[in-house]
């Protein structure tokens, strides 16, 4: 469903993912685990399309993905309110700038209720706690109604009952045979909800069964992978060797 080929990223010049061969099948449900600046957002990006590989390749569907960016890079001062804001997943789906029909509104309130927030339809966005904004952002999905959903440390900073309410979503979209792909830290969640594990330090460090992937000699090597890098460092010129 989702093929990473030899994928390199760059930043300008900056490496942030080298060389990940991969494959997400479809319906699974993995985590993307590592350290901070291993190229985790870096790669959600490539793969819904929004970061052009300057090396290898992403093969993905290109219609059909939900990325859910982390909640602190969201602008709230735009002055919207909630359902607005769910409404953009009815354009993400079916094109911008056209009006809404009066059925895709009644599924973007559904959406509101199915998060937990009935009757805040007509609150401004800027209004809400960090967990309410999470959870309109998890109520766009649900409109959005993607095949393939990409979330961006979705649970930060969020109190333990809205993790739980979130969580149950992630797990109706796995039960659905959607492909989910999140970046996460918290590992002990990881390993109780996530079969699949991308440990990535840069580089792939492990890809597979979630005990694998993040046994504590995989964990020990990507720790010291990131003790090792240099922000500063040139692009990779591996394949120019
Ligand atoms: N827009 C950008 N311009 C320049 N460098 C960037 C940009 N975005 C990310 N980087 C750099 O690319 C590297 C990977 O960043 P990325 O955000 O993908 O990592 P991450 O694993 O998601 O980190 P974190 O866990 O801290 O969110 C880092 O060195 C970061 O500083």
């Amino acid at each position: 469903m989702i093929r990473l080929d030899n994928l390199t990223l760059t930043h300008g010049r900056r490496a942030a993912v080298h060389h990940v061969t991969g494959e997400f099948a479809s319906g699974s449900l993995t985590a993307i685990v590592g350290p901070n600046g291993a190229g985790k957002s870096t790669l959600l990006r490539a793969i819904a399309g929004l970061h052009r590989p300057g090396g290898g390749s992403v093969a993905a569907p290109r219609q059909g993905i939900a990325l859910l960016p982390q909640v602190a890079a969201v602008d709230r001062a735009f002055p919207v309110c909630c359902l607005d804001v769910v409404q953009f997943g009815h354009w993400a789906r079916a094109g911008a700038f056209r009006a809404i029909r009066p059925a895709e509104r009644a599924r973007s309130v559904q959406a509101l209720a199915a998060v937990g927030l009935e009757g805040f339809e007509r609150r401004p966005v800027g209004s809400l706690s960090v967990g309410q904004f999470q959870r309109v952002l998890f109520a766009r999905l649900l409109v959005q109604d993607a095949p393939v959903i990409l979330l961006d440390e979705p649970f930060n900073a969020l109190d333990a009952r809205t993790i739980h309410d979130l969580l149950a979503l992630v797990r109706r979209w796995h039960g659905e045979g959607r492909t989910v792909v999140a970046v996460l830290h918290d590992i002990a969640l990881v390993e109780r909800e996530f079969p699949e594990t991308l440990l990535l330090a840069r580089e792939a460090i492990a890809w597979g069964p979630t005990a694998e992937a993040l046994s504590p000699a995989n964990r020990l090597r990507a720790r010291m992978m990131a003790e090792a890098w240099m922000d500063d460092a040139e692009a990779c010129t591996r394949d120019a060797a």
